[in-house]
């Protein structure tokens, strides 16, 4: 299975519409891949927060059309990174996942708020409900930046089934290591393989750190993006996780969750 991540640059010298053109046509490109990851909140950027409620789009809206189309086009899953989704009063960091005929087959409302006080966690509403999508071969886990600092999650991901992790963000410049420290770890702990795709650029005065990543289910880094606009390109094998988990099972060990599910 093929997977290409898309390193975005969000920077606030291009509108949002010009970024939306730009990245459908960057997707349409990505035709002979598997999978398709992009960002979160690449259309207007994660700390834009002044933007946030003029560029809050209904789920079905602009950035959900161009997407639909360009996975169509390319025919690959496109995990589509994330939007302001606007449903009544409230707003959502929620993410769109679509089928390589173009349907709308996920979407993900970011669970993890970040921004203590401030910032998203006053702006936004907090999602409640775990997504795996059913990738043949290889089910994702999804979930969304800070939701990266919080282990059972992708613990409560493993249980569902998920053999591999993907994470859109747009993690600051100022921690990035901990972004690729917790890449590999969540990779580690749950022995499923990590897609986790960042942005570049800088945005509302916040360096982005870049530095998208691929771990594999032993935490070995398959490949690591710098801190422009990229794409990285690399190949999951999915029988990787199984093997994995036979040779090294730690899972089977755990004594105060249940164990994850046996797969033929
Ligand atoms: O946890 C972090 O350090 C960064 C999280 C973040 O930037 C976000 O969730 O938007």
């Amino acid at each position: 299975m093929r997977a290409s991540l898309i390193q975005i640059a969000v920077n606030q010298d291009e509108s949002v519409h010009a970024r939306r053109q730009r990245v459908a046509s960057l997707v349409r490109e990505q035709r002979g891949a598997d999978l398709v990851v992009l960002p979160e909140l690449w259309p207007v950027g994660a700390f834009a927060y002044e933007s946030f409620a003029a560029e809050a789009e209904p789920l079905e809206g602009p950035t959900f059309e161009a997407m639909a189309k360009a996975a169509a086009e390319a025919r690959v899953w496109l995990h589509a990174g994330s939007i302001v989704e606007r449903e009544g009063e409230a707003l959502y960091n929620t993410s769109l996942v679509f089928s390589p005929s173009g349907e709308l087959v996920r979407t993900y409302r970011k669970i993890h708020r970040f921004g203590f006080d401030e910032g998203e966690a006053v702006l936004m509403a907090a999602g409640d409900e775990l997504v795996t999508v059913p990738v043949p071969d290889l089910p994702l886990g999804v979930a969304t930046c800070y939701d990266l600092r919080f282990p059972e999650l992708f613990r409560g991901l493993v249980d569902a089934g998920a053999l591999a992790f993907v994470v859109p963000a747009g993690w600051p410049e100022r921690r990035r290591e901990h972004w690729t420290l917790l890449a590999r770890a969540r990779a580690v702990e749950n022995q499923a393989y990590v897609l986790a795709c960042g942005t570049a650029g800088t945005h509302a005065g916040v360096p982005q750190a870049g530095h998208s990543i691929v771990v594999d289910p032993w935490g070995e880094v398959l490949a690591e993006a710098g801190v422009d606009e990229e794409i990285l390109t690399v190949d999951l094998d999915p029988a990787k996780v199984d093997l994995t988990r036979k040779q090294f099972p730690v899972l089977r060990d755990r004594v105060l969750g249940p164990q994850p599910p046996t797969r033929a």
